[in-house]
């Protein structure tokens, strides 16, 4: 009887013990869940960051709470995508030193781009029907920023240090670090298109490439804009509304009489309650005065026919003059040395993209008139030498008041191949 009562006691005892321990396996499971949890956030994010400077091409992992789609947690819907470069740019410039700071600032600039047949299984498939077109949009990663940027103002070098909303500018300093460039299509050969006019620099990673069409592209190209003066165009506002002061508008190179006189400036489309005023639905033909407002100081300026577009004044006119270039007699002859691509006199540099010397002098004289030097180095020490490589050419040069002179033209370093190549 004692023995089946210890027996029962024991057993008893043991499934408390097995109870607890259930328990504690319990809470363990849901402390193990949300460290994995917690992790994953901290992976994600840090993957998310990786993704956009450098490791291109990096899996987002599902979310935990995220459903998982197509087999990749990658969700479209919520803006997110996995991108994958199909293919890197090879141009004359190995370096951000010098690179053009938008592709109309030097024509002579040369890049190729080869389609990566890790994309498509016929590349050159992706390019029939581009050969049609002169111009192509390149959209890709400024993957040298060295990190990423989130600040909401920045200096645009045009403006000499003032700050500006970053999506006034085309800084590549910024959240996701995309590009936009037009490069010229010189030619089509297999699965590599053949680009001039460019600003990036080599082993710059491209996301995609369209074709440019004037048509759509181009507000002087396209008739659905109508001839109305959208509000949305509007930067002077007041009560609810965005005021730019005449100070402002000046701080910004706007000029009213400029403005008055039809050549550029700023225009109000809504009253002070955001009634639409008759300038909002002014046809483009139509003239109209540019007027200020004593009162609220404030400059209420049309175009007298308004333009298809509108240009912030700086671009056009920026604070900052461009430079006289000129090369000493001894960089002239160091440059004549160098030789198209595919000639390789002994003793002689050969150029891989620039078309030879003749080439490369407009190209130095493009570059160096746009006075390409950081405001620092332009405003804090504007005595010390300047020095960038174009294609297989390293360019010493140094700056005065208002030129650029080139002192030194000599071999640069081989770039490395394959993809930074
Ligand atoms: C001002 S951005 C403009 C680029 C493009 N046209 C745009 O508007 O988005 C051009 C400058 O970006 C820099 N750059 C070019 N390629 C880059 C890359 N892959 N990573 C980081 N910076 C780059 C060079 O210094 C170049 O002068």
């Amino acid at each position: 009887m004692s023995s089946t009562c210890s027996c029962a006691q024991h057993v008893k005892k043991l499934n408390q013990q097995i109870s607890v321990m259930r328990k504690e396996i319990k809470n363990l499971r849901h402390l193990i869940d949300s460290a994995v949890r917690s992790h994953r956030k901290h992976l994600d994010s840090l993957l998310s960051a990786l993704s956009h400077s450098e490791q291109l091409g990096v899996r987002l992992y599902p979310k935990p709470d995220q459903k998982v789609q197509d087999g990749e947690g990658i969700s479209l819907e919520e803006g997110n995508i996995q991108t994958v470069p199909i293919g890197y740019i090879s141009s004359c410039f190995p370096g951000k030193n010098g690179t053009p700071r938008q592709p109309g600032i030097c024509g002579q600039s040369r890049a190729t781009l080869r389609i990566e047949a890790s994309i498509f299984n016929n590349p050159h498939h992706a390019l029939i029907g581009l050969e049609h077109y002169s111009h192509v949009w390149v959209i890709f990663l400024f993957h040298k920023n060295g990190r990423l940027s989130c600040k909401a103002k920045v200096k645009p070098p045009r403006l000499n240090g003032q700050r500006v909303g970053v999506y006034s500018t085309r800084s590549p300093h910024r959240p996701n670090a995309l590009g936009l460039t037009l490069a010229k299509l010189e030619c089509i050969t297999g699965d590599t298109l053949h680009l001039s006019g460019i600003d990036m620099i080599a082993g710059t990673p491209v996301l995609d490439i369209k074709p440019y069409i004037p048509e759509y592209d181009s507000p002087s190209g396209r008739t659905d804009f109508g001839n109305t003066v959208c509000p949305e165009t509007e930067v002077s506002h007041s009560g609810g509304r965005t005021v730019l002061s005449e100070e402002e508008g000046r701080g910004f190179g706007f000029d009213v009489k400029e403005v008055s006189a039809g050549r550029s400036g700023w225009r109000r489309g809504q009253g002070a309650g955001g009634e639409s005023t008759p300038l909002a639905s002014r046809s483009r033909a139509e003239p109209f005065e540019g007027r200020h407002d004593e009162r609220h100081g404030e400059t209420e300026v049309c175009y007298s026919e308004a333009p298809p577009s509108q240009v912030a004044s700086w671009v056009r006119a920026p604070p900052v003059a461009s430079l006289a270039v000129r090369l000493t007699p001894h960089a002239e002859t160091e440059l004549r040395q160098f030789q198209p691509p595919g000639k390789t006199e002994p003793g002689r540099p050969s150029f891989r993209f620039l078309r030879g010397p003749e080439e490369a002098e407009a190209a130095i004289r493009d570059v160096l008139r746009a006075d390409p030097r950081s405001v620092y180095r332009r405003t804090r020490c504007p005595d010390r030498l300047f020095y960038f490589v174009l294609d297989s050419a390293h360019i010493t040069c140094w700056f005065g008041g208002d030129f650029a002179e080139v002192v030194r033209v000599r071999p640069a370093e081989p770039v490395p191949a394959g993809p930074e190549g």
